[in-house]
C-alpha cells in the first residue's frame, strides 16, 4: 500500500493549503519505482478504458464521436500514451490535447492523432501543433492530490479550473475523470477546497475508481478509505 498523507489521531481538522501540500504529494509520487509506476499505468489505462466503453454505451451519440481530451505526461504523471495511441484507432473517439494560448485562462483543446507533430509550448510542455479547437466531453485531469469527494490539487495554475468553469457555465456537459497515482489521496480534513476549485466527477488511480465500481473492469478494487 502506498504512503498516505491522512489526517492524525485524534481526528483533529487539520486544514491545509493546496500549496503547502504539493511538495509532499511531488515527493510521494516521485518515490514510486520504475516496475510500480509501469504497473500502475497499464492498471489506470485499463479501468479508463472501462469508464469510456461505458460512457460510449449510454451516451446518444447521434453519429457525432465523442472527444476525449488527455494529457502529455510531465514529470512524475501517469503516462497513458500507449492508451492514446490505441484508442485513436476508435472512429467512435476523437482524442484531443490541451493547448495553453494564454496563461492564466481556461485551456483549448486540439485534435491529437499518433500523427499530430508535438512541439513544446507554455512550460514546455508538448503540444499538438493542429488547428481549430475541439469541446471535449470527456476531460481526463491530470491530478497531484485528491479526496474521496472529488477534489482536487494540481500544479496551481487553476488551469482545468478555469476550463471545466468554462465548459460548465458553456452548458457543455463534461464528465471530468482525474487520473493521479493512489499516494496522492488526501483526508477530506486535510484538504479544504477553496471555491474556485471544480469537482472531479470520479478519479481513477491503480487502486480503483472513486467513486465506485462504475466499471467494466471486473478486476477493479474499490479505493474507498
Ligand atoms: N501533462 C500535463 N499537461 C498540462 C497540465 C498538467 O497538469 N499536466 N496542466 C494543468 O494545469 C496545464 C499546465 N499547467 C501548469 C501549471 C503550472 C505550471 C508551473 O507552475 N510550472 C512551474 C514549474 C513546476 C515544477 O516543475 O516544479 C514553472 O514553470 O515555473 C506548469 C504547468 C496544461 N497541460
Ligand atoms: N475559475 C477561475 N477563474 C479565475 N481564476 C481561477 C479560477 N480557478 C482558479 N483560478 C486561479 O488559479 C489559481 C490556482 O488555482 P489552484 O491552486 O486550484 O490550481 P490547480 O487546480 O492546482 O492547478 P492546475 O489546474 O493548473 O493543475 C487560484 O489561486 C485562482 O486564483
Amino acid at each position: 500500500m502506498a504512503a498516505r498523507i491522512a489526517s492524525g489521531k485524534p481526528t483533529k481538522p487539520r486544514e491545509a493549503t493546496a500549496a503547502a501540500l504539493r511538495p509532499r504529494l511531488r515527493a510521494l509520487r516521485a518515490a514510486m519505482s520504475a516496475t510500480e509506476r509501469a504497473a500502475a499505468d497499464a492498471r489506470i489505462a485499463g479501468l479508463l478504458q472501462g469508464r469510456i466503453h461505458d460512457y460510449l454505451a449510454a451516451a446518444p451519440r447521434g453519429g457525432r464521436r465523442v472527444v476525449l481530451s488527455a494529457f502529455w505526461p510531465i514529470g512524475d504523471e501517469p503516462d497513458l500514451r500507449p492508451a492514446l495511441r490505441a484508442w485513436a484507432r476508435d472512429d467512435r473517439l476523437e482524442l484531443a490535447l490541451p493547448v495553453i494560448l494564454t496563461k492564466a485562462a481556461p485551456l483549448e483543446f486540439r485534435a491529437w492523432t499518433p500523427d499530430t507533430p508535438m512541439a513544446p509550448g507554455a512550460y514546455g510542455i508538448p503540444e499538438p501543433q493542429s488547428t481549430g479547437p475541439r469541446t471535449p466531453d470527456i476531460v481526463l485531469v491530470p491530478t497531484l492530490g485528491y479526496t474521496v469527494d472529488g477534489d482536487r490539487i494540481g500544479y496551481g495554475g487553476g488551469y482545468y479550473d478555469r476550463t471545466l468553469a468554462a465548459l460548465r457555465q458553456g452548458g457543455h456537459e463534461t464528465l471530468a475523470l482525474g487520473i493521479a497515482y493512489a499516494c496522492g489521496r488526501l483526508a477530506p480534513d486535510v484538504h479544504v477546497p477553496e471555491p474556485h476549485d471544480m469537482r472531479l466527477d470520479a478519479i481513477i488511480t491503480e487502486e480503483g475508481c472513486i467513486p465506485g465500481p462504475h466499471t467494466t473492469d471486473q478486476g477493479a478494487r474499490p479505493a474507498t478509505p
